[in-house]
């Protein structure tokens, strides 16, 4: 055969079924705590992780992200390419599409193509667990989530299952959305038609929206509460108020991704004061006695992780 055109063996194509099937959050967590620890150490060569390109489409309300990830010490290297489009959400599809690639680093020829969306829903929701872990008041009684679409299922998902709450409370832009989100969570939740109300008093907060706009005001929320901003990934969006980024302590996944993207550090000018990363590994502290937010952008080390825990599982059922 003519070797310019001999080819690597196929890649497995994982549907998003099979990919959910074989991502636990059980095995999830510590892989994650382990990455993030990592790519935060000052000496780390070994994490190559470049921030995240990406294409805005305009004329369709929505973006394209690029995010590779090298992790030279596992060999692994993975590419996601993920998609947001806000009109989505009346379309009754899902408003993130998201597409990972495992390559054999050797060569460079794709091993795995999978569905991303499970990935993206459960180590997002599990990155913002650790934070919470590491950063909410030592006894959190009232968990809040602003915005009820898919990101605020996985997050409801972690956050009951790995701790416990007196009150899970949501609230969501229109009030039937949050609604259908009780309907279809297992376990209890109360539903608010205000913002306002519903994080009076909540020990933690998640933003998991879509909205360009401050949805969360620093004069509601409770001193020393933590808030993991989930959404305003775009440097002109924002999810948190100026006073709020102000009052509070701000924790980041990597802090280039959020000096490059976080609207709401960005529009504000706040200093961050870590990577959650660092706290992980104890070069930084975590102040769980003050207003913390943890401003999460996503990383491609995550999906990484994420992506070879379910190539490893579905190669073992062969
Ligand atoms: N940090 C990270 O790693 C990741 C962040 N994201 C971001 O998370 C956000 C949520 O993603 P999905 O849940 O997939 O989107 P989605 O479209 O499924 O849900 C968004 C929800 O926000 C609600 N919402 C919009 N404006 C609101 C407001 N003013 N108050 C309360 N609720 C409001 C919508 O009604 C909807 O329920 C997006 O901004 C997305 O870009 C997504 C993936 C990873
Ligand atoms: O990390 C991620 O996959 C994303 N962050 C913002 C939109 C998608």
């Amino acid at each position: 055969m003519d070797w310019r055109r001999k080819m690597a063996a196929e890649p497995v194509f994982l549907r998003d079924d099979v990919v959910a099937g074989f991502l636990s959050y059980d095995e999830l967590i510590p892989r994650l705590e382990e990455i993030l620890g990592k790519f935060s150490r000052s000496d780390n060569t070994d994490v190559v992780q470049p921030v995240r390109s990406v294409i805005p489409l305009h004329q369709h309300n929505g973006f394209m992200g690029l995010m590779p990830a090298y992790i030279a010490y596992e060999d692994l290297l993975c590419t996601k390419t993920v998609a947001f489009y806000r009109r989505n959400e009346n379309l009754h599809l899902p408003s993130t599409q998201a597409t990972v690639f495992l390559f054999n680093p050797a060569c460079g020829n794709v091993i795995a193509v999978m569905d991303g969306a499970d990935i993206t829903f459960k180590r997002t929701a599990a990155v913002s667990a650790i934070s919470a872990k590491l950063l909410m008041p030592a006894q959190a009684e009232i968990l809040c989530i602003l915005g009820c679409g898919h990101q605020a299922v996985s997050h409801y998902e972690i956050f009951t299952k790995i701790f416990s709450f007196k009150e899970v409370r949501v609230c969501s832009r229109r009030l039937e959305t949050a609604e259908r989100f009780a309907a279809r969570v297992q376990g209890p939740v109360k539903v608010f038609s205000s913002a306002k109300e519903a994080v009076h008093g909540a020990d933690i907060i998640i933003t998991v929206t879509n909205s360009s706009q401050p949805v969360l005001f620093g004069e509601w929320v409770k001193p020393g509460a933590h808030i993991a901003a989930v959404g305003a990934c775009r440097p002109d969006w924002r999810e948190l108020d100026d006073a709020l980024m102000r009052d509070a302590v701000i924790y980041v996944d990597s802090r280039h991704g959020a000096a490059v993207e976080a609207g709401d550090i960005i529009q504000t000018g706040v200093e961050v004061f870590a990577e959650l990363g660092e706290v992980l590994v104890g070069t930084r502290p975590a102040l769980r006695n003050k207003t913390t937010v943890f401003k999460s952008l996503g990383m491609g080390i995550q999906d990484a992780v994420a992506a070879k825990l379910v190539f490893d599982k579905w190669k073992s059922s062969q």
